[in-house]
């Protein structure tokens, strides 16, 4: 059963609890460009507690590099190195698990912050924002020469997604022996201030059904992204007992978290709705703690 916070001394309680605070972003910092009410304070307030922040995101549509130039946008303090998105933590698979030779290349469906990551992960690509790829043109085989070097077809939240992408990643992985299917993540939605829309899940969907088969997914709630976290954050004692996962999806942060060994807050600033999580159709995925969004946790400035 699910603790639900609401007085001051819960909060208090959860920030002697853990040091090491791990939150999700879209539907829990933000929905789309529109921060939380009191995200930035309750980040402060952990900061000057001395707990540590990290960001671990499965939208795939920003690196590093572009997410800290949104957190600089919308006033939050952070660093490169707190942020975890599903972008870099597929680089880093296929070059640090997948180890794909360099010889090979990667048919991206995404857009550019996953294109970064590869590059910056010195991985050899091609699709994504490539305007060959990005047309409404109808697709025809006679008139494609497929890439032999192509050795994964990786699929994150593409807002550009199209016939030409679809045939072409089908293609690569019914026709190139030994082929990897990756997804950064499998989120069937995606939440924006103004509602929902289809998820990356939703995105690399078409490709499951035709090819018959599912992808290997990077992101949440697989431990790829904590195995990342760990493995780049060597300067911090990473305690599970001491860390709490913030999200707003029980299948992929409570999930993450709960399989992680870590605690888990759900906030409904997302997608889980109070349905999701009591009555009679209550999901079997319980989180640790449920407050309704993270601003509640100004109740410790006062
Ligand atoms: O469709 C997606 O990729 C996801 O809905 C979205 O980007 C999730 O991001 P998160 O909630 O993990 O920050
Ligand atoms: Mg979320």
């Amino acid at each position: 059963m699910a603790t639900r916070l609401s007085t001051r001394e819960d909060y208090v309680s959860l920030l002697d609890k853990y040091d090491t605070w791990l939150f999700d972003c879209d539907g829990v910092l933000w929905q789309g460009d529109t921060l939380v009410e009191g995200a930035t304070e309750v980040l402060q307030l952990l900061r000057h507690h001395k707990k540590a922040v990290m960001f671990v995101t499965n939208n795939a549509t920003k690196s590093r590099k572009n997410y800290k130039k949104k957190f600089d946008t919308l006033g939050v303090e952070a660093h490169v190195d707190e942020i975890y998105g599903s972008a870099f933590a597929a680089a880093v698979y296929i070059s640090s698990v997948m180890k794909m030779p360099k010889d090979k290349k990667v048919y991206v469906i995404g857009m550019d912050g996953l294109e970064e990551e590869l590059r910056d992960e010195g991985i050899a690509y091609l699709g994504g924002t490539d305007p060959e790829d990005n047309t409404l043109a109808s697709f025809s085989l006679k008139n494609w020469t497929p890439d032999p070097t192509v050795g994964a077809v990786l699929c994150g939240l593409d807002t550009s997604i199209n016939y030409t992408k679809l045939s072409k990643a089908f293609n690569y992985l019914l026709r190139n022996e030994g082929c990897t299917f990756l997804a950064t993540n499998e989120d069937s939605t995606y939440p924006t201030a103004e509602g929902l829309l289809p998820g990356a899940g939703s995105v690399s969907a078409p490709l499951r059904y035709a090819l018959g088969k599912d992808p290997v997914a990077i992101g949440k709630p697989k431990g790829t992204m904590l195995d990342c976290i760990k493995a780049k954050w060597v300067s911090h004692d990473f305690d599970p007992k001491r860390t709490i996962m913030v999200g707003d999806r029980l299948n992929t942060d409570i999930e993450f978290g709960k399989a992680g060994g870590l605690a888990t807050l759900l906030v409904l600033t997302g997608i889980t709705k109070e349905s999701e999580i009591t009555g009679p159709n209550a999901s079997p995925t319980v989180p640790d703690y449920v407050t309704n969004s993270i601003g509640d946790l100004r109740a410790l400035l006062s």
